[in-house]
């Protein structure tokens, strides 16, 4: 007998602080894959682990803490819910609230948006709004129109949110028997470094690990306040996904970073494309530019002289490959351009087989 895999609510209930019996909206997101990187592994003389989050129903890890928000909000009565998003959050918004059968209502900075994640919130009927602004704007905007009005918000600042998203370390330590030495993870609005922190150390004092992981977070050159210290007002890079210049979860982001013995650093657009495409082509394994931050972060610490040797690495990649795949073919760039007749000595010739 084969048994299909609940959704985080249901594998994890008794370790969310959910309200008691709260029925779970779910598309059974979770449950995702850690994959070896020989690749990483070999240049750093370490063990490093690919956690795949693309896997998700949504093919982001934003879908952990949309069941649980989703499934709060539709318990308490809610007809609408609001996320201000650069693209993943709406998209999973959209998919549970249609789940759910709630209106969902997105806020996006016009023009930022992968097209994938817009075709997402379109396709599960939210209603999308594009703001003249950044994604900052767009999240003072959704807590104004949730405080003004009867419509839930269900970005990350919204804790329901973190219960969820803290699962994915809960899975981590189930896979590997413990938490790892350190942890890298893309870090833009910063809810998800917080929740992985949040999952580490509650599975430390349950006793279900022995220790915890130090957690690097990695943002993108142009829009890395935790980084610089203070708020980027104009944030800028291709990795549209981290285009956040003053994260929501700052305080709980940089407890984090202190207490896990961390940091943050910043990766070049330059870097985060680089690494996006040598995941798929080593390690098979396509992920969004936002995505491929931690891995640009690893080969970038990696180049400078860190050491990771002898050390269990997870590296979170964030979201799937498939969400903007006008980035991802820029950068394959002469690579899809071979064209030839329907001729088997001009297929192999082309291919390079004679
Ligand atoms: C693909 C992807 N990676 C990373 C992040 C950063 O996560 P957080 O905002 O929780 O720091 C986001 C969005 O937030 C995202 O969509
Ligand atoms: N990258 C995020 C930004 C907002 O995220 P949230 O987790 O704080 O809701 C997105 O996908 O919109």
């Amino acid at each position: 007998m084969v048994h299909q895999w609940r959704g985080v609510i249901e594998e994890y209930r008794d370790l969310l602080e959910l309200p008691e019996g709260v029925e779970a909206v779910t598309l059974r997101e979770g449950g995702t894959p850690l994959v070896t990187s020989e690749w990483l592994s070999g240049l750093t003389d370490a063990e490093v682990w690919l956690k795949v989050e693309g896997c998700n129903p949504t093919a982001s890890f934003k879908d952990r803490g949309m069941t649980a928000a989703i499934s709060v909000a539709k318990a308490d009565g809610a007809q609408a819910v609001v996320c201000a998003s650069t693209g993943n959050t709406s998209a999973s918004m959209a998919a549970y609230a249609a789940k759910a059968g709630l209106k969902p209502i997105v806020l996006v900075p016009e023009g930022k948006i992968a097209a994938g994640k817009m075709a997402q919130a379109l396709l599960h009927g939210a209603q999308v709004l594009m703001v003249r602004g950044n994604f900052d704007h767009c999240l003072a905007l959704a807590r104004q129109l949730a405080w003004d009005y009867p419509v839930e918000l269900v970005n990350s600042v919204n804790p329901v949110r973190l219960q969820g998203q803290k699962t994915a370390s809960f899975e981590v330590v189930d896979l590997l028997g413990d938490a790892p030495d350190v942890h890298l993870m893309p870090v833009g609005n910063a809810g998800n470094i917080s929740a992985y922190w949040m999952g580490y150390t509650e599975y430390l004092a349950l006793g279900r690990s022995t220790r915890l992981p130090r957690m690097v977070g990695f943002q993108a050159a142009g829009a890395a306040p935790l980084v610089h210290g203070e708020p980027v007002p104009d944030p800028e890079t291709r990795a549209t996904a981290i285009r956040v210049g003053n994260p929501a979860s700052w305080k709980l982001a940089e407890a984090a970073r202190n207490e896990s013995g961390g940091r943050f650093a910043a990766v070049t657009d330059e870097q985060i494309l680089s690494a996006q495409r040598e995941l798929a082509r080593r390690d098979g394994v396509f992920v969004e530019p936002a995505s491929a931050a931690g891995v640009a972060g690893l080969l970038a610490d990696v180049a400078s002289g860190t050491s990771y040797a002898g050390q269990t690495v997870v590296v979170t990649v964030t979201g799937h490959g498939l969400k903007d795949t006008a980035t991802a073919l820029e950068g394959a760039g002469a690579l899809v351009d071979t064209v030839i007749d329907a001729d088997v000595d001009a297929a192999a010739a082309a291919a390079g087989l004679r």
